[in-house]
């Protein structure tokens, strides 16, 4: 955020087995520009983590960090234990099919039925007889709530439903961890509450540790077990929903708020009315 000082976030606690995935000291930045500092973040297992805070914050950045699409300037990344930022491209294809992950609008193949979208990861990825794929997948749209609609194409699906089955391709390889980047953009209310609590339910009946992204504070309060507020290249506040929205700090009032105005500005720097209309002050 431009004119705001780098926030440096809490030092990185002792190495705790439960975590899943762990960001220690991690610096990264696109070109010149610094995106986060010295980030440290954890990951919990079996829990719902939601990565927050107003755009360009890094949240994104954050979850390509995790799945090495890009690697850490400084600092590291580990994915169970193992250190992402030195794994080679063998490694990282492993590493990944351990992931599931859903990204804005999850698109799907327009041209397959929505039964062969969820069984794409399936014929791509392992060698399974047909009946198997079959069972897998009406397994996993079965979880979505979507097994009635095996044999529809994406075009004669609603916006929710389309990223139900995305949800359910998304866990089509049995991933310990889901990333969710912004799942609910676009969505109408219900959908959205339907959205929510399937990825609430999802993580706990699959075992499953989730990673959401959002903006929606309501929604993603709800179901989530760890909130992280980025600002600033760092962490504004984190802990559980209440706590964070019992923080003081401005930002994240602003933030959890939906504050037009406050330490993350309206008006993008530039120079004052005076100077662009000629009004003297
Ligand atoms: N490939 C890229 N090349 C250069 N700059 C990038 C690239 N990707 C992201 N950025 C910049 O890095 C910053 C962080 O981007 P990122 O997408 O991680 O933020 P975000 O918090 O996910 O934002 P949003 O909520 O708007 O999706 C932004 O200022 C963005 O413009």
């Amino acid at each position: 955020m431009p004119g705001l000082p780098l926030l440096a976030s809490p030092p990185p606690m002792p190495s705790d087995p439960h975590d899943l995935v762990v960001l220690s000291d991690v610096t990264f930045g696109y070109d010149e520009r610094p995106v986060l500092q010295s980030l440290n973040v954890r990951i919990a297992r079996g829990q719902v983590t939601a990565l927050m805070g107003a755009s360009g914050g890094g949240k994104t950045t954050v979850l390509r960090l995790i799945g090495g699409q890009h690697r850490a300037q400084a600092g590291e990344v580990r994915f169970d234990g193992q250190d992402v930022g030195q794994m080679g491209e063998a490694q990282l294809y492993a590493m990944r099919r351990r992931m599931g992950m859903l990204f804005q609008f999850g698109a799907l193949f327009t041209d397959m039925t929505v039964f062969d979208n969820v069984a794409f990861p399936l014929r791509e990825h392992l060698q399974l007889s047909e009946p198997l794929v079959r069972d897998i997948v009406l397994m996993k749209l079965g979880a979505v709530g979507l097994r009635g609609a095996r044999d529809l194409m994406p075009a004669q699906i609603s916006g929710g439903m389309a990223r139900r089955v995305a949800l359910a391709r998304a866990i089509a390889l049995d991933p310990e961890l889901v990333m969710y980047d912004e799942p609910f953009a676009g969505l109408d209310p219900i959908s959205l509450g339907i959205s929510a609590q399937l990825i609430r339910q999802l993580n706990d009946s699959l075992g499953l540790t989730s990673v959401l992204v959002s903006h929606d504070v309501d929604e993603t309060f709800r179901i989530a077990d760890h909130v992280i507020i980025l600002a600033n290249g760092g962490i504004a506040a984190q802990g559980t929903p209440d706590e964070v929205r019992a923080s003081t700090d401005p930002l994240v009032q602003q933030f959890v708020h939906a504050r037009a105005d406050g330490p993350v500005r309206f008006e993008y720097p530039g120079p004052s009315i005076e100077q662009d209309f000629g009004v003297t002050p």
